[in-house]
């Protein structure tokens, strides 16, 4: 086992730079969806735990991926990033620390923590990072570890986990919370159960596109999986193929898309992704809403729009729910929409860091506990703003592309961090939108 020495990471979160949107035109036209962020972070976690080679295709052109990358690389994986390729060497004897500052950046540190757990029969890990609109918990993580035979003991930076000698066993454990099932503590669960000898069964799992996928991989390369009235069931196995599998398309980023083409007046027809690709309850809003969504005969989905936009009442919550990562784009997209429209949010009880940044374009944005209160149609301004999460950021593009006049986004990291080509998507939609770098000598990358 041996530590690995990378170049200090660069402080990426700092980013000045900022996006000039002239809104106002409907935008319409044909785009790819990326491969999913959510997901793909969850497979280079699962890529650790392999014997042999892994080649992930369609990986997300984004911060996530190139911070992922650089963590294995801290293990001892070999890590190429070329292309939508992600290829992977996994250590057979990792070192068993999750890079701190790195991990601070990314919501699946305690992900990649299991996979290295369930290799090495330890782990150090910080705190993990991605998005803090607000408090995430990670005790089901952690008792996962400790269902799997592991002692988990908390310092300031973060959290150690040490097994016997025998390594990680098999296990049961619940992964429920008071706001659903959690993704990410099914995945960790699932991943410690993959290389335990025996049956480790995993009570109330998620069900999200993460999960059933990261079972796909590992069941594609001999591990044993299935779901049944009692949970997950997985036989570990010490032995696990690589090769190659490719991340699904971006559900988020495309609902992202038909919503900012509908909140226009436009609509898209988006590639690598199918109508059945969007989770049930997202298609039920966008109905209500007056948007239709369906298979295109030469491939993808085309999104139509029936009529003026109308309010909807919803609320998030666990797949195939409204996801919650979709809540801020659609609350844009209603403030287009004729009537009073209210969004309850389940999964994250104040994730309404959006709200505050849409009625600065003239917004009828009211928040009381976890619902938001939308009142349309209104006539958007143009606005200065910064977004402050992956989600919002989108939110507000939407607000600024559907707004008369200019307008400027500051917070570029959080688009960055989640989406690899959505400003060059959107400029090829029709939109008159400007990166501008930061610094004195800014200048423009997108423009149509
Ligand atoms: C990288 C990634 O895939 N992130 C997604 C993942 O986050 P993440 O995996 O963090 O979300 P979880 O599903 O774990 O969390 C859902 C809820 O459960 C709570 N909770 C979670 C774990 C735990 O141990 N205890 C606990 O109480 C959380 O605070 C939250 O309120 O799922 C979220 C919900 O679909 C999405 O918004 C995120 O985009
Ligand atoms: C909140 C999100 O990401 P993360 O979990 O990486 O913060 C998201 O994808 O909407």
């Amino acid at each position: 086992m041996t530590a690995v020495t990378l170049d200090p990471p660069s402080d990426a979160t700092v980013d000045t730079a900022l996006v000039r949107v002239t809104g106002g035109r409907p935008l319409s036209g044909r785009i790819p969806v990326q491969g999913s962020k959510n997901i793909a972070l969850h497979l280079y976690a699962a890529s650790l735990l392999a014997d042999s080679p892994v080649t992930l295709s369609a990986a997300p052109d984004i911060i996530d991926t190139q911070v992922c990358a650089q963590i294995l690389r801290h293990t001892g994986a070999r890590v190429e990033v070329t292309g939508g390729r992600f290829d992977v060497i996994p250590p057979r004897d990792p070192w068993p620390v999750v890079h701190a500052e790195l991990g601070r950046r990314v919501r699946t540190t305690v992900v990649l923590a299991a996979a290295v757990l369930a290799r090495a029969g330890q782990v150090a890990f910080p705190w993990p990072g991605g998005d803090a609109f607000c408090p995430r918990l990670i005790d089901r993580h952690v008792a996962a570890m400790r269902a799997a035979g592991a002692e988990v003991v908390a310092d300031g930076a973060g959290m150690r986990a040490r097994c016997g000698p025998r390594g990680v066993k098999a296990f049961t454990v619940d992964v429920d919370t008071p706001y659903g099932p959690s993704l990410g503590a099914t995945v960790t669960a699932m991943l410690l159960a993959a290389r335990a000898t025996g049956a480790s069964l995993i009570t109330h799992p998620s069900i999200e596109p993460e999960v059933t996928e990261t079972a796909r991989f590992l069941s594609e390369r001999g591990v044993r999986i299935h779901f049944d009235d009692q949970g997950l069931h997985v036989a570990g196995s010490d032995w696990i193929d690589g090769g190659g599998f490719a991340v699904a398309g971006d559900r988020i980023e495309a609902a992202t898309m038909v919503m900012t083409a509908a909140a226009t007046g436009g609509r898209v027809h988006l590639d690598n992704i199918t109508a059945a690709g969007f989770p049930r309850g997202l298609v039920r809003v966008l109905t209500a809403a007056g948007i239709g969504l369906s298979d295109a005969p030469d491939g993808g989905v085309q999104s139509q729009s029936r009529g003026p936009l109308t309010a909807v009442e919803a609320a998030t919550g666990p797949h195939p729910d409204l996801p919650t990562d979709t809540a801020p784009q659609l609350a844009a997209l209603l403030t287009q929409a004729d009537g009073t429209s209210l969004l309850g949010e389940r999964v994250y009880p104040r994730r309404d860091s959006h709200a505050a940044g849409l009625r600065s374009f003239g917004a009828d944005i009211t928040t009381t506990g976890a619902v938001i209160r939308i009142r349309g149609p209104v006539r958007l301004h143009g606005a200065d703003v910064e977004a402050s999460d992956i989600r919002a950021v989108t939110a507000l593009l939407i607000a600024a592309l559907a707004a008369e006049g200019p307008s400027t986004i500051r917070g570029l990291y959080h688009l960055r961090r989640g989406y690899g080509h959505l400003l060059s998507n959107l400029a090829t939609l029709g939109a008159d939108i400007t990166t501008v770098p930061g610094g004195p000598d800014a200048h423009p990358v997108h423009r149509r």
